[in-house]
Protein backbone atom coordinates (compact mmCIF):
# COMPACT_ATOMS: atom_id res chain seq x y z
CA UNK A 1 0.00 0.00 0.00
CA UNK A 2 1.28 3.49 -0.87
CA UNK A 3 -0.30 5.69 1.53
CA UNK A 4 -2.07 4.21 4.76
CA UNK A 5 -3.95 6.56 6.87
CA UNK A 6 -5.03 5.40 10.41
CA UNK A 7 -7.33 6.80 13.29
CA UNK A 8 -7.19 10.68 11.07
CA UNK A 9 -9.34 12.83 13.15
CA UNK A 10 -9.34 16.52 12.21
CA UNK A 11 -11.84 19.57 14.12
CA UNK A 12 -11.72 22.84 13.10
CA UNK A 13 -12.70 24.40 16.87
CA UNK A 14 -15.94 22.36 17.55
CA UNK A 15 -16.54 21.18 13.82
CA UNK A 16 -15.70 17.92 13.28
CA UNK A 17 -14.47 17.91 9.49
CA UNK A 18 -12.58 14.07 9.59
CA UNK A 19 -13.78 11.46 12.36
CA UNK A 20 -11.43 8.22 12.42
CA UNK A 21 -10.45 7.94 9.25
CA UNK A 22 -8.92 4.12 8.56
CA UNK A 23 -7.92 4.14 4.62
CA UNK A 24 -5.38 2.70 2.69
CA UNK A 25 -4.56 3.89 -0.61
CA UNK A 26 -2.94 1.28 -3.20
CA UNK A 27 0.65 2.32 -5.01
CA UNK A 28 0.10 2.85 -8.40
CA UNK A 29 -3.59 3.46 -8.99
CA UNK A 30 -6.45 6.27 -9.60
CA UNK A 31 -7.92 6.88 -6.55
CA UNK A 32 -11.17 9.40 -6.17
CA UNK A 33 -12.18 10.70 -3.00
CA UNK A 34 -15.19 11.33 -4.01
CA UNK A 35 -18.60 13.51 -1.73
CA UNK A 36 -21.12 15.78 -1.46
CA UNK A 37 -19.51 19.59 -0.73
CA UNK A 38 -18.43 20.10 2.94
CA UNK A 39 -17.95 16.28 3.18
CA UNK A 40 -14.06 16.34 4.16
CA UNK A 41 -12.13 15.80 1.25
CA UNK A 42 -10.25 18.59 0.54
CA UNK A 43 -9.03 18.30 4.30
CA UNK A 44 -8.10 14.58 4.09
CA UNK A 45 -6.32 15.50 1.13
CA UNK A 46 -4.56 18.58 2.24
CA UNK A 47 -3.41 16.06 5.43
CA UNK A 48 -1.52 13.40 3.20
CA UNK A 49 -0.19 16.53 1.28
CA UNK A 50 1.43 17.61 4.75
CA UNK A 51 -0.52 20.91 4.15
CA UNK A 52 -2.95 20.71 7.09
CA UNK A 53 -1.58 18.97 10.33
CA UNK A 54 -4.56 15.87 11.74
CA UNK A 55 -5.32 16.04 15.26
CA UNK A 56 -4.62 13.12 15.94
CA UNK A 57 -3.75 9.63 13.82
CA UNK A 58 -1.16 8.32 11.60
CA UNK A 59 -0.12 8.37 7.79
CA UNK A 60 2.32 6.72 6.37
CA UNK A 61 3.53 7.10 2.84
CA UNK A 62 5.36 4.29 0.86
CA UNK A 63 6.65 2.57 4.65
CA UNK A 64 7.78 5.73 5.75
CA UNK A 65 5.82 7.06 8.48
CA UNK A 66 4.81 11.16 7.53
CA UNK A 67 2.33 12.63 10.25
CA UNK A 68 5.11 15.08 11.42
CA UNK A 69 6.86 15.43 7.77
CA UNK A 70 6.36 19.11 6.49
CA UNK A 71 4.90 19.28 3.06
CA UNK A 72 8.05 19.63 1.02
CA UNK A 73 9.58 16.16 2.83
CA UNK A 74 7.12 14.27 1.61
CA UNK A 75 7.45 14.03 -2.02
CA UNK A 76 4.40 14.89 -3.42
CA UNK A 77 2.85 16.83 -6.09
CA UNK A 78 -0.33 19.11 -5.80
CA UNK A 79 -2.66 20.68 -8.08
CA UNK A 80 -5.40 22.68 -7.05
CA UNK A 81 -8.61 23.77 -8.95
CA UNK A 82 -7.57 27.27 -9.37
CA UNK A 83 -3.36 26.45 -10.11
CA UNK A 84 -1.10 29.62 -8.82
CA UNK A 85 1.47 29.58 -11.97
CA UNK A 86 4.19 32.31 -11.45
CA UNK A 87 2.81 34.77 -13.66
CA UNK A 88 5.83 36.29 -15.20
CA UNK A 89 7.21 33.17 -16.58
CA UNK A 90 7.22 30.87 -19.52
CA UNK A 91 5.50 27.47 -19.38
CA UNK A 92 8.54 25.81 -19.36
CA UNK A 93 9.92 27.98 -15.96
CA UNK A 94 6.83 26.93 -14.44
CA UNK A 95 7.45 23.28 -15.00
CA UNK A 96 11.21 23.48 -14.25
CA UNK A 97 10.88 25.64 -11.16
CA UNK A 98 10.15 22.21 -8.77
CA UNK A 99 13.57 20.69 -10.29
CA UNK A 100 15.17 23.85 -9.97
CA UNK A 101 14.47 24.98 -6.05
CA UNK A 102 15.97 21.46 -5.64
CA UNK A 103 18.94 22.56 -7.64
CA UNK A 104 19.16 19.39 -10.06
CA UNK A 105 22.15 19.64 -13.24
CA UNK A 106 20.75 22.00 -15.64
CA UNK A 107 20.60 19.56 -18.42
CA UNK A 108 18.84 17.31 -16.13
CA UNK A 109 15.97 19.91 -16.00
CA UNK A 110 16.21 20.60 -19.73
CA UNK A 111 15.55 16.85 -20.72
CA UNK A 112 12.93 16.73 -17.65
CA UNK A 113 10.87 20.17 -19.36
CA UNK A 114 10.82 18.31 -22.84
CA UNK A 115 9.60 15.10 -21.69
CA UNK A 116 7.09 17.25 -19.25
CA UNK A 117 5.96 19.31 -22.63
CA UNK A 118 5.42 16.56 -24.40
CA UNK A 119 3.48 14.54 -21.94
CA UNK A 120 0.81 17.04 -21.66
CA UNK A 121 0.88 18.23 -25.43
CA UNK A 122 2.00 21.83 -24.57
CA UNK A 123 5.06 21.59 -26.33
CA UNK A 124 4.49 24.72 -28.90
CA UNK A 125 3.47 26.56 -25.87
CA UNK A 126 6.90 26.49 -23.96
CA UNK A 127 7.44 30.47 -24.20
CA UNK A 128 3.97 31.30 -23.89
CA UNK A 129 3.02 32.80 -20.23
CA UNK A 130 0.27 31.22 -18.01
CA UNK A 131 -1.87 34.02 -19.30
CA UNK A 132 -1.84 33.06 -23.03
CA UNK A 133 -3.21 29.84 -22.29
CA UNK A 134 -6.59 28.43 -22.30
CA UNK A 135 -7.52 27.35 -18.76
CA UNK A 136 -7.59 23.41 -19.83
CA UNK A 137 -4.03 24.19 -20.57
CA UNK A 138 -3.24 25.91 -17.71
CA UNK A 139 -4.26 23.08 -16.13
CA UNK A 140 -2.02 20.34 -17.91
CA UNK A 141 0.97 22.90 -17.26
CA UNK A 142 0.40 22.26 -13.15
CA UNK A 143 0.04 18.95 -13.80
CA UNK A 144 3.04 18.52 -15.66
CA UNK A 145 4.88 21.02 -12.95
CA UNK A 146 3.65 18.85 -10.50
CA UNK A 147 5.08 15.32 -12.23
CA UNK A 148 8.24 16.59 -12.90
CA UNK A 149 9.91 16.61 -9.58
CA UNK A 150 8.77 12.19 -9.52
CA UNK A 151 6.45 12.79 -6.72
CA UNK A 152 5.58 9.57 -4.64
CA UNK A 153 1.98 10.28 -4.90
CA UNK A 154 0.35 12.98 -7.08
CA UNK A 155 -2.21 14.64 -5.16
CA UNK A 156 -5.39 16.27 -7.32
CA UNK A 157 -8.12 18.92 -5.59
CA UNK A 158 -10.70 19.09 -7.99
CA UNK A 159 -8.32 19.92 -10.74
CA UNK A 160 -11.07 20.72 -13.71
CA UNK A 161 -13.39 21.96 -11.24
CA UNK A 162 -13.34 25.99 -12.96
CA UNK A 163 -13.28 24.14 -16.33
CA UNK A 164 -16.50 24.60 -18.65
CA UNK A 165 -18.31 20.78 -19.27
CA UNK A 166 -16.94 19.66 -22.58
CA UNK A 167 -13.14 20.80 -21.62
CA UNK A 168 -13.82 18.76 -17.73
CA UNK A 169 -14.98 15.76 -19.53
CA UNK A 170 -11.68 16.29 -22.30
CA UNK A 171 -9.63 16.49 -19.71
CA UNK A 172 -10.88 13.95 -17.89
CA UNK A 173 -9.96 11.50 -20.49
CA UNK A 174 -6.54 12.95 -20.87
CA UNK A 175 -5.61 12.45 -17.01
CA UNK A 176 -7.19 8.80 -17.37
CA UNK A 177 -4.48 7.84 -20.30
CA UNK A 178 -1.92 9.96 -18.74
CA UNK A 179 -2.32 7.98 -15.63
CA UNK A 180 -1.97 4.50 -17.73
CA UNK A 181 1.01 5.83 -19.22
CA UNK A 182 2.79 7.64 -16.11
CA UNK A 183 1.21 5.02 -13.13
CA UNK A 184 2.12 7.30 -10.30
CA UNK A 185 -0.22 6.77 -7.01
CA UNK A 186 -2.52 9.59 -7.61
CA UNK A 187 -5.18 10.50 -5.25
CA UNK A 188 -8.06 13.34 -6.84
CA UNK A 189 -10.98 15.10 -5.11
CA UNK A 190 -14.32 15.55 -6.59
CA UNK A 191 -17.63 15.87 -6.03
CA UNK A 192 -18.66 14.59 -9.59
CA UNK A 193 -19.99 11.23 -9.35
CA UNK A 194 -19.62 11.07 -13.32
CA UNK A 195 -16.03 12.14 -12.92
CA UNK A 196 -14.95 9.55 -10.54
CA UNK A 197 -16.76 6.47 -11.75
CA UNK A 198 -15.26 7.37 -15.26
CA UNK A 199 -11.76 7.79 -14.18
CA UNK A 200 -11.03 6.10 -11.32
CA UNK A 201 -10.05 2.58 -10.49
CA UNK A 202 -11.26 2.92 -7.02
CA UNK A 203 -13.16 5.54 -5.04
CA UNK A 204 -13.29 6.28 -1.23
CA UNK A 205 -17.07 8.39 -0.16
CA UNK A 206 -16.91 10.87 2.11
CA UNK A 207 -19.82 12.37 3.78
CA UNK A 208 -19.91 13.84 6.71
CA UNK A 209 -16.58 13.76 7.98
CA UNK A 210 -16.23 9.86 7.36
CA UNK A 211 -15.97 7.00 4.73
CA UNK A 212 -18.82 5.69 3.61
CA UNK A 213 -17.53 3.16 1.65
CA UNK A 214 -14.35 2.32 -0.15
CA UNK A 215 -14.50 -0.01 -3.76
CA UNK A 216 -14.30 0.07 -7.35
CA UNK A 217 -16.62 2.20 -9.70
CA UNK A 218 -18.35 -1.15 -10.26
CA UNK A 219 -18.47 -1.99 -6.49
CA UNK A 220 -19.95 1.13 -5.71
CA UNK A 221 -22.73 1.43 -8.19
CA UNK A 222 -23.96 -1.72 -8.02
CA UNK A 223 -23.86 -2.79 -4.55
CA UNK A 224 -23.97 0.62 -2.58
CA UNK A 225 -23.27 -0.14 1.48
CA UNK A 226 -24.83 2.65 2.72
CA UNK A 227 -28.03 5.02 1.19
CA UNK A 228 -26.03 7.77 0.96
CA UNK A 229 -23.66 5.96 -1.41
CA UNK A 230 -26.88 4.26 -3.40
CA UNK A 231 -28.13 7.96 -3.87
CA UNK A 232 -25.06 9.77 -4.70
CA UNK A 233 -23.89 7.31 -7.23
CA UNK A 234 -26.63 7.91 -9.81
CA UNK A 235 -30.64 7.98 -9.63
CA UNK A 236 -32.86 5.05 -7.71
CA UNK A 237 -36.14 4.49 -8.56
CA UNK A 238 -38.66 2.17 -6.89
CA UNK A 239 -40.51 -0.72 -8.91
CA UNK A 240 -42.68 -3.25 -7.03
CA UNK A 241 -40.50 -3.11 -3.91
CA UNK A 242 -36.88 -3.12 -6.03
CA UNK A 243 -34.94 -0.58 -5.87
CA UNK A 244 -33.53 0.18 -10.10
CA UNK A 245 -31.91 2.50 -11.61
CA UNK A 246 -33.95 4.41 -13.88
CA UNK A 247 -32.18 3.21 -17.34
CA UNK A 248 -32.85 -0.70 -15.57
CA UNK A 249 -36.51 -0.42 -16.59
CA UNK A 250 -38.18 -1.95 -19.58
CA UNK A 251 -40.94 -0.23 -20.95
CA UNK A 252 -44.00 -2.47 -22.94
CA UNK A 253 -47.41 -1.30 -23.90
CA UNK A 254 -49.22 -4.29 -23.67
CA UNK A 255 -49.73 -6.16 -20.03
CA UNK A 256 -46.55 -8.79 -19.58
CA UNK A 257 -46.48 -11.63 -16.41
CA UNK A 258 -45.23 -9.70 -13.32
CA UNK A 259 -45.18 -5.88 -14.87
CA UNK A 260 -46.33 -3.02 -12.81
CA UNK A 261 -48.78 -0.91 -14.38
CA UNK A 262 -49.02 2.86 -14.92
CA UNK A 263 -49.36 5.97 -16.94
CA UNK A 264 -47.04 8.27 -18.37
CA UNK A 265 -47.46 11.30 -16.05
CA UNK A 266 -44.15 13.12 -17.13
CA UNK A 267 -41.73 12.93 -20.49
CA UNK A 268 -38.35 15.14 -20.72
CA UNK A 269 -35.95 15.06 -23.30
CA UNK A 270 -32.72 15.22 -22.41
CA UNK A 271 -29.86 14.60 -25.28
CA UNK A 272 -30.32 11.42 -26.59
CA UNK A 273 -32.31 10.11 -23.39
CA UNK A 274 -35.99 10.91 -22.75
CA UNK A 275 -36.87 10.64 -18.98
CA UNK A 276 -40.13 9.25 -17.95
CA UNK A 277 -42.22 9.87 -14.84
CA UNK A 278 -44.94 6.75 -14.93
CA UNK A 279 -47.26 6.86 -12.06
CA UNK A 280 -48.40 3.48 -11.08
CA UNK A 281 -52.33 2.47 -11.66
CA UNK A 282 -52.07 0.00 -9.02
CA UNK A 283 -51.66 0.20 -5.13
CA UNK A 284 -50.52 3.63 -3.71
CA UNK A 285 -46.96 2.65 -5.05
CA UNK A 286 -44.57 5.98 -5.56
CA UNK A 287 -44.05 7.42 -9.16
CA UNK A 288 -41.43 5.61 -10.64
CA UNK A 289 -38.67 7.22 -12.60
CA UNK A 290 -37.64 5.55 -16.04
CA UNK A 291 -34.57 6.59 -18.63
CA UNK A 292 -34.96 5.06 -22.60
CA UNK A 293 -32.72 6.51 -25.37
CA UNK A 294 -34.73 8.48 -28.00
CA UNK A 295 -34.57 5.63 -30.32
CA UNK A 296 -36.80 3.84 -27.61
CA UNK A 297 -39.17 6.38 -26.95
CA UNK A 298 -39.67 6.76 -30.61
CA UNK A 299 -39.78 3.42 -31.88
CA UNK A 300 -42.49 2.78 -28.51
CA UNK A 301 -44.31 5.87 -29.74
CA UNK A 302 -44.23 6.83 -26.15
CA UNK A 303 -47.04 9.93 -25.18
CA UNK A 304 -47.74 11.41 -21.85
CA UNK A 305 -51.09 10.40 -20.54
CA UNK A 306 -50.12 6.56 -22.18
CA UNK A 307 -51.00 3.72 -20.25
CA UNK A 308 -47.20 1.11 -20.28
CA UNK A 309 -46.30 -2.04 -18.13
CA UNK A 310 -42.62 -1.67 -16.44
CA UNK A 311 -40.45 -4.44 -15.86
CA UNK A 312 -36.94 -4.81 -14.17
CA UNK A 313 -34.46 -4.95 -17.71
CA UNK A 314 -33.32 -8.44 -17.75
CA UNK A 315 -29.52 -9.07 -15.96
CA UNK A 316 -30.18 -5.54 -14.30
CA UNK A 317 -28.76 -5.05 -10.72
CA UNK A 318 -31.74 -4.77 -7.94
CA UNK A 319 -30.23 -2.43 -5.59
CA UNK A 320 -30.56 -2.91 -2.23
CA UNK A 321 -28.82 -1.11 0.40
CA UNK A 322 -27.47 -3.07 3.14
CA UNK A 323 -29.21 -0.79 5.66
CA UNK A 324 -32.06 -0.86 3.72
CA UNK A 325 -35.17 -1.34 6.09
CA UNK A 326 -36.03 -5.07 5.96
CA UNK A 327 -39.83 -4.18 5.29
CA UNK A 328 -39.23 -2.88 1.80
CA UNK A 329 -36.26 -4.82 0.65
CA UNK A 330 -37.45 -8.75 1.13
CA UNK A 331 -34.93 -10.51 3.20
CA UNK A 332 -31.62 -8.23 2.35
CA UNK A 333 -31.25 -7.73 5.93
CA UNK A 334 -30.91 -11.16 6.88
CA UNK A 335 -28.31 -11.84 3.80
CA UNK A 336 -26.01 -8.41 4.54
CA UNK A 337 -25.40 -7.87 0.98
CA UNK A 338 -26.21 -5.67 -1.00
CA UNK A 339 -27.26 -6.36 -4.59
CA UNK A 340 -29.62 -9.06 -6.46
CA UNK A 341 -29.01 -10.60 -10.04
CA UNK A 342 -32.85 -10.21 -11.42
CA UNK A 343 -33.31 -12.80 -14.37
CA UNK A 344 -35.71 -11.80 -17.16
N1 LIG B 1 -9.32 26.14 7.90
C1 LIG B 1 -10.59 25.85 8.23
N2 LIG B 1 -11.20 26.44 9.28
C2 LIG B 1 -12.46 26.12 9.64
N3 LIG B 1 -13.24 25.22 8.97
C3 LIG B 1 -12.69 24.62 7.93
C4 LIG B 1 -11.35 24.89 7.48
N4 LIG B 1 -11.10 24.11 6.40
C5 LIG B 1 -12.22 23.39 6.17
N5 LIG B 1 -13.18 23.68 7.08
C6 LIG B 1 -14.51 23.09 7.17
O1 LIG B 1 -14.38 21.68 7.19
C7 LIG B 1 -15.40 21.08 6.39
C8 LIG B 1 -14.77 20.17 5.36
O2 LIG B 1 -14.11 20.99 4.41
P1 LIG B 1 -13.42 20.37 3.12
O3 LIG B 1 -12.87 21.51 2.31
O4 LIG B 1 -12.52 19.28 3.52
O5 LIG B 1 -14.68 19.74 2.37
P2 LIG B 1 -14.79 19.17 0.92
O6 LIG B 1 -15.46 17.86 1.05
O7 LIG B 1 -13.49 19.20 0.24
O8 LIG B 1 -15.78 20.20 0.26
P3 LIG B 1 -15.62 21.06 -1.09
O9 LIG B 1 -15.90 20.09 -2.19
O10 LIG B 1 -16.70 22.09 -0.94
O11 LIG B 1 -14.24 21.63 -1.08
C9 LIG B 1 -16.21 22.21 5.80
O12 LIG B 1 -17.42 22.35 6.53
C10 LIG B 1 -15.33 23.42 5.94
O13 LIG B 1 -16.09 24.59 6.13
Amino acid sequence: MSIEISGVNKNFGDFVALEGIDLSIPTGQLTALLGPSGGGKSTLLRIIAGLEDADSGRVEIEGVDATRLPAQKRNVGFVFQHYAAFKHMTVARNIAFGLEIRKRPKAEIAAKVDEMLELVHLGQFRDRLPSQLSGGQRQRMALARALAIEPTVLLLDEPFGALDAKVRKELRDWLRRLHDEVHVTTVFVTHDQEEALEVADSIVVINDGRIEQVGSPDELYDSPATDFVLSFLGPVTQLGGLQLRPHDIDVALEPLPGAVPGRISRSTRIGFEVRLEVTPTEGQQPPVQVTVTRAEARGLHLQHGDEVWLTPTAGAQAIRPANAPASTLDGAATHGYSVTHVSG
